[in-house]
């Protein structure tokens, strides 16, 4: 990004990609082969807003990205060694347990590296935490081997000329971000896809759809409305997740329209549209990103299996297509395959990746990525975390461990904590929203898996409990099955009414 700029809202146009991407698959599985992209996803969605920064970055001189292990430069500036000290201070004095990885995991133990401002976590092992970029230890999980990715390491020390230089120009944000001033931009005219994004959400949604409909149509069948049907479509409304104060918003005014008189499946269909539509409207939005930070910090978390290594990828790819250098870090050290995975979105997305070994302190990593991304200037660093809700004492300390230790560097860091969801979940999702927000100061959520669930009706209800903003939905394992969240679109969709808004 340009230094100096003034700050820019960019808003993006809707349309897709020339051609539609197959979703290309990636592999949690160890050792599973990158898959590449020839080129960055050129998602050219507007649901991304960001900040320009107005003066250059407090980037440390003299302080260069890890390499091969050594922890930070020995000419690092005073401060950030004071820094690194005060936070391996709070660390070392914090109650905090940290997973240790299995010793029978470890296939080859990582080399002690200098340990200058290593950061290890009560109860844990002296080792340092050596989070090593790009370059992760060989390690098994249930006994499969993990590659090492040593060649991950020359790119990352050397920052690829790949998404590097984006002073020459603003960068036409994906949609789905905004910058926090306002300056839009268009978006470049691309073809039409085969599917539309409407026709894509409204499969993903059939199931959740057809049950509703199908149910109102049984129970509006020539009958008048009465106080009976009443309670019987808002019992129905309930059941299908959608929330008791939608529910009755749904009935209050489908009873101040048509009250006594005939009422058809299409009545209900539309005054449902409409009032799903009010509950969203106020929540979708787009994540404003305020590239003024550089990097702006986004922690993602989330219970295991809500996708949050996967819609780190399909963020990194939209933010990386648009031209801004992104990284992303695996914050997750609970799980191998959860840091490979990571580590073949980096290389798909072109985004620079920092991991560390199986059980280390996922706050000292989100320490050292942070200190990295600002040396390298990169406009965005995504974190991934560990979900372990079994666990939430561990969880908790965890998270909280990390915010704390990010403020260290920026007090106004993590600047977006985002929660992913599983819509399968259901009504549970409305309780992981609670916990994480108290736990780790949730600010935005993500669904994800909303392809072929019944239960998307939940989001709906999550959105009038807990009016966070909902960024994205997510459709599908794909890079591109992320979209801007679109209130009516949603709401149509799940109606089984309207036609979209043409996307
Ligand atoms: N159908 C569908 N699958 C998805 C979506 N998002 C993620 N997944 C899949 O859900 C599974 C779990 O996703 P992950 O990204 O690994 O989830 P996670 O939260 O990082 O999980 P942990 O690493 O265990 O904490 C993977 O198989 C993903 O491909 C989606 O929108 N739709």
């Amino acid at each position: 990004m340009a230094l100096g700029f003034i700050k820019k809202v960019f808003t993006f146009g809707r349309e897709k990609p020339a051609e539609e991407q197959a979703p290309a698959e990636v592999s949690p599985k160890v050792g599973a082969p990158v898959v590449e992209q020839d080129a960055p996803v050129a998602d050219t969605s507007p649901a991304f807003e960001f900040a320009e920064p107005s003066s250059p970055p407090s980037v440390p001189s003299g302080h260069l990205p890890h390499e091969g292990g050594d922890r930070l430069e020995s000419n690092a500036p005073a401060e950030q060694e004071q820094q690194a000290d005060e936070v391996a201070e709070v660390l070392s004095n914090e109650p905090f347990a940290v997973e240790q990885a299995d010793e029978s995991e470890v296939v080859e133990p990582e080399q002690a590296k200098s340990a200058e401002t290593d950061i290890t976590a009560e109860g844990a092992s002296a080792e340092p935490i050596s989070p090593l970029v790009g370059e992760m230890s060989d390690r098994t999980e249930g006994g499969e081997e993990v590659p090492a990715s040593s060649e991950l390491s020359s790119r990352y020390s050397e920052p690829s000329s790949e998404n590097t230089d984006t002073s020459a120009e603003a960068p036409i944000l994906p949609k789905g971000f905004s910058t926090a001033a306002s300056v839009p931009a268009l978006a470049p005219e691309a073809p039409k896809q085969k599917l539309s994004w409407f026709q894509r959400l409204r499969a993903g949604l059939a199931r959740t759809s057809s049950q509703l409909t199908g149910q109102i149509a049984a129970l509006f069948t020539k009958r008048k409305l009465d106080d009976q049907t009443l309670q019987d479509l808002e019992d129905l409304l309930i059941q299908a997740d959608l929330g008791v104060e939608t529910a009755m918003r749904v009935t209050d005014t489908l009873a101040s329209e048509r009250y006594g008189k005939d009422v058809t499946s299409e009545d209900v269909g539309r005054i449902m549209a409409q009032e799903i539509a009010k509950v969203l409207k106020p929540v979708a939005k787009p994540l404003q990103l305020d590239l003024s930070h550089k990097p702006h910090v986004i922690l993602v978390v989330g219970v295991n299996g809500t996708g949050k290594t996967t819609t780190i990828g399909k963020l990194a790819a939209k933010l990386s297509g648009a031209g801004l250098k992104v990284m992303v870090a695996a914050g997750d050290t609970f799980r191998a395959a959860a840091i490979e995975q990571l580590k073949i979105w980096a290389e798909r997305t072109k985004s620079e990746f920092i991991g560390t070994k199986l059980g280390a302190d996922a706050a000292g990593l989100a320490f050292d990525a942070f200190q990295q991304a600002k040396a390298n200037k990169s406009d965005v660093l995504i974190i991934d975390t560990a979900g372990r809700l079994q666990n939430k004492a561990e969880l908790m300390a965890e998270l909280e461990k990390i915010v704390r230790v990010l403020g260290k560097l920026d007090p106004d860091a993590p600047h977006t904590v985002l929660q992913t969801l599983d819509a399968t979940t259901g009504q549970n999702a409305l309780n992981q929203v609670e916990i994480f927000r108290n736990i780790a100061g949730v600010n935005g959520l993500i669904m994800t898996k909303l392809d072929g669930t019944a239960r998307g009706g939940i989001l709906v209800a999550i959105s009038a409990k807990h009016k966070l903003p909902v960024y994205f939905i997510g459709v599908g394992e794909g890079v591109d099955d992320l979209e801007p969240f679109e209130a009516e679109d949603f709401a149509n969709a799940i109606a089984g009414t309207g036609a979209g808004n043409g996307q």
